[in-house]
């Protein structure tokens, strides 16, 4: 049978993992009253995660309290482990603009038990994904606007340029841990800003003038 050669512009089809970095930008970290991290925090997504826009992102029925994370995502090109700062670049193939949706109140819940966040951050529709961009069209992503609006409000605006640890050192870090494979996706962190979402809530993101998506908020049934 004839092998047909996959398209990394459709990325989240391919079921690789999504590796999430939290607590990446200080002032998201001061608002939920966490401390600064000196090393980063890592937690895992499943890709049955994934969203694409025309798709609601569903609340969870054990959650009273959904958040927004807006979040640059880092797709990755060629796999490695083990990879030296100094050549991580050469493993990205491009970027997408990512929500990191999170059931605040279950995570809340995990962290003071001790527990891990998998209910708050794993769930089905918890990775909005926009469109692929090819790392050609992001020359610098350690300076770009990430803005994500709730109905038409201004409720997330910073720049990656506030990363706390550099995308090459968290691609070098992670994968001293986990082997890095083609199509796996790193969310990086969110900026300040991340609050609540309601069923019927219309929520739009952007990457300055690379890229914009919009999600409706749908209850789960
Ligand atoms: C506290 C968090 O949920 C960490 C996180 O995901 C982040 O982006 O920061
Ligand atoms: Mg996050």
């Amino acid at each position: 049978m004839a092998m047909t050669a996959r398209n990394i512009s459709q990325f989240w089809e391919w079921g690789r993992k999504i590796i999430c970095v939290g607590r990446n930008y200080a002032d998201h970290a001061k608002e939920l009253k966490n401390a600064i991290p000196t090393e980063p925090v890592l937690f895992l997504k499943p890709p049955s995660a994934y969203v694409r826009e025309g798709s609601p992102i569903l609340v969870p029925p054990y959650t009273g309290n959904l958040h927004h994370e807006v979040e640059l995502g880092v797709v990755i090109g060629k796999g490695g482990t083990a990879i030296p700062q100094a050549a991580a670049m050469e493993h990205v193939a491009g970027y997408a603009l990512c929500l990191d949706m999170t059931a605040r109140d279950i995570q809340d819940e995990c962290k003071s038990r001790g527990l891990p966040w998998t209910l708050a951050k794993a769930f089905n529709t918890s990775c909005p994904v926009s469109d692929f961009i090819p790392k050609e069209r992001i020359p610098d992503p350690a300076n770009l606007n990430l803005w994500l609006k709730v109905n038409e409000q201004l409720r997330q605006n910073g720049s990656t340029s506030q990363m706390i640890f550099s995308i090459p050192y968290l691609i070098s870090y992670i994968s001293d841990f986990i082997t890095l494979e083609e199509g796996d996706l790193i969310l990086t962190g969110t900026p300040k800003g991340v609050s609540a979402v309601q069923e019927h809530d219309e929520l739009q993101a952007g990457i300055q003038d690379v890229v914009t998506m919009s999600f409706r908020v749908d209850r789960q049934d």
